[in-house]
This record gives structure tokens, C-alpha cells and sequence, in this order.
């Protein structure tokens, strides 16, 4: 198999302070691969220094084999990148954006650009300053994957798409990489990248504390359950609780096992709600590797 991204002790210090430390990574070819981590963890760290649009502190960094620094341009010609936050040139209609876009590359972009847009429903003649945030963001979309990149970087891609355009988003990721894109999907809600993931590195505080198979991750998926009592709260116990908090009438708990039997376990009580979420990133880290 064949490495389109290898970090070797990747490293980044902003002066003093820690971007990130040590970091290994290694995503084969044809993988979508996605990069987890609360806030301040170190994703956009790690991509802006594959991207060499900040300079390491130390280690190595190669994409498609090459040193990322060394030979940036020819590696930033077969990429697109998604950062997480669009800035365009308000005044300017998005087609002749994404044309002006497509003109640094070295192949015609015109059918790709109309099939996203359409895909996307968007009207490229619209001016950029009168489109929702959603619709800008769709722009992006498009302009990273206009030239039909061998990688492409996402850095937060759906922050300010809603739920029906994240599907036709994720729809477009999983068809660009049947077609051979390497993806590299960096987030902070894990539901998310379980959806089209085949691997997933977890980042905290700088370093890479684990990296997994997604159907190993959902394995072990654990739901936090929230039950307010009638009445008075009921010492309850089963299998495959933890992390049990109560407060007045209320008790929360994180529990790991099958849905049904917490459901046959359940209906004895009197109970005024229930909710069953999935955990926050926090705790999934707090219960699995800490
Ligand atoms: N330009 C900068 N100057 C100084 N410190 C920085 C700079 N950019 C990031 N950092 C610090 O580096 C660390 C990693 O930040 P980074 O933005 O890479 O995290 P992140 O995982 O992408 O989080 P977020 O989702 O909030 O962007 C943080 O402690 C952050 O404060």
C-alpha cells in the first residue's frame, strides 16, 4: 500500500506555547480518514503544516512521498482543501469565482464545476455577497474539488451546512474517493466521521493518544442515558452502567451494552423522561483512554 500522507514526530510550537507534538500519522491510499479532537487539540495545526501554509518545528512531514515543505507547489496542485471557514471576494458572481479558481490548474474544470453545483443545487450566477452562509459554504465545496484532487482536506467541513446538504456533502466525499481521492477528515463530532470513515485518529492536547478502525470504535459504542423519576429517585442497577451522576430526582449514566435490555430494565419504573444521547467527545476519551 501505498502512504499518501506520513508525518514522522511531527512537531509545531507557536513560540512558547504547544501546537502539536510528536504527531505520526499514516493514511494509505483510497482511505477516508478522519482526525478527531476537541477544540485546541491540534487538527488545524497539523493540516496547515501539511499544507505548508505554517512552518514545523521540527520532524517530518511527506505527502504523496514528498517533503511537504520542499516541494509545495507541486504537492498543493493535486490537493483540495476545505478549510473551515470560506473568505471570498464578496462582489464577485461565484461562477466567475470558481473559474478564476479552475484557471490554476492545469485541466478544464468546466463540467466538474457544473455537476457539484448541481448536485449541491447551486446557482452559480448568484453574487457571493447575496448567499446564505450555507450557500458560501457550498462554493467552497466546490472549489476543492473542482480539480478532482488525488487528497483532499477537510478541516470542519460542516460547520453551517444543514443536515440535507451534509448528506449530499458526504454523498459527493464518498464518490470523489470511489474514484480514487484520499480523504483526510478533520472534526470534533465523532457521529460524524464514524458516518464515512474508514480509520480515525483521536488528538489531545498536541499528541495522537489512539488510532482505530471505525468498526472497532462502534463496537464499543457506549450512550449516555438521562432518566428523571416521578417521585423519588430509584436505586437502580444494571449491567453496563457507568459514570452514574444523580442530582434531586434525576440520574445520568453512561451505559455500554444492548438497547433492549436497558429498555426491559427501564419499564419497571415510573419515570417523568428519558433521554438516550450519544456521549460527547469528553467523555468517550474520559472512559476509553484515559
Ligand atoms: N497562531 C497561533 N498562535 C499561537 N498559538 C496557536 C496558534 N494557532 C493555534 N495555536 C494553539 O495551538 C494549539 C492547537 O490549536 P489548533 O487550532 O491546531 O487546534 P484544533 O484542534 O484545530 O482546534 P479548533 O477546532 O479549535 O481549531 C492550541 O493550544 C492553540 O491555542
Amino acid at each position: 500500500m501505498v502512504a499518501i500522507i506520513e508525518t514522522n514526530k511531527l512537531t509545531k510550537y507557536y513560540g512558547k506555547s504547544r501546537g502539536i507534538l510528536d504527531v505520526d500519522l499514516t493514511i494509505q491510499e483510497g482511505e477516508i480518514f478522519g482526525f478527531i479532537g476537541p477544540n485546541g487539540a491540534g487538527k488545524s495545526t497539523t493540516i496547515r503544516t501539511l499544507l505548508s501554509l505554517i512552518k514545523k518545528t521540527s520532524g517530518d512531514a511527506k505527502i504523496f512521498g514528498l517533503d511537504c515543505h520542499d516541494h509545495r507547489v507541486e504537492i498543493l496542485d493535486q490537493i483540495g482543501y476545505l478549510p473551515s471557514e470560506v473568505f471570498y471576494y464578496d462582489n464577485m458572481k461565484a461562477i466567475d469565482l470558481l473559474k478564476y479558481s479552475a484557471s490554476f490548474y492545469k485541466k478544464d474544470c468546466t463540467q466538474k464545476i457544473e455537476d457539484l453545483a448541481q448536485k449541491l443545487e447551486l446557482d452559480l450566477n448568484k453574487k457571493i455577497e447575496d448567499m446564505s452562509l450555507g450557500n458560501k459554504k457550498k462554493v467552497g465545496i466546490i472549489q476543492g474539488l473542482l480539480h478532482s484532487p488525488k487528497l483532499i482536506i477537510l478541516d470542519e467541513p460542516t460547520s453551517g451546512l444543514d443536515p440535507l446538504i451534509q448528506k449530499k456533502f458526504f454523498d459527493i466525499i464518498q464518490e470523489e474517493n470511489k474514484n480514487g481521492a484520499t480523504v483526510l477528515f478533520s472534526s470534533h463530532i465523532l457521529s460524524e466521521v464514524q458516518k464515512i470513515c474508514d480509520r480515525v485518529a483521536i488528538i489531545k492536547e498536541g499528541k495522537i493518544i489512539s488510532t482505530q478502525k471505525i468498526s472497532d470504535l462502534k463496537d464499543h459504542a457506549y450512550k449516555r442515558v438521562n432518566l428523571v423519576f416521578t417521585n423519588q429517585i430509584v436505586d437502580i442497577e444494571i449491567e453496563g452502567m457507568s459514570d452514574v451522576q444523580v442530582q434531586g430526582n434525576s440520574i445520568s449514566f453512561l451505559y455500554k451494552g444492548d438497547c433492549n435490555l436497558l429498555l426491559k430494565k427501564l419499564v419497571q419504573y415510573r419515570l417523568q423522561n428519558i433521554e438516550i444521547n450519544e456521549p460527547t467527545l469528553e467523555e468517550i476519551f474520559l472512559h476509553y483512554y484515559i
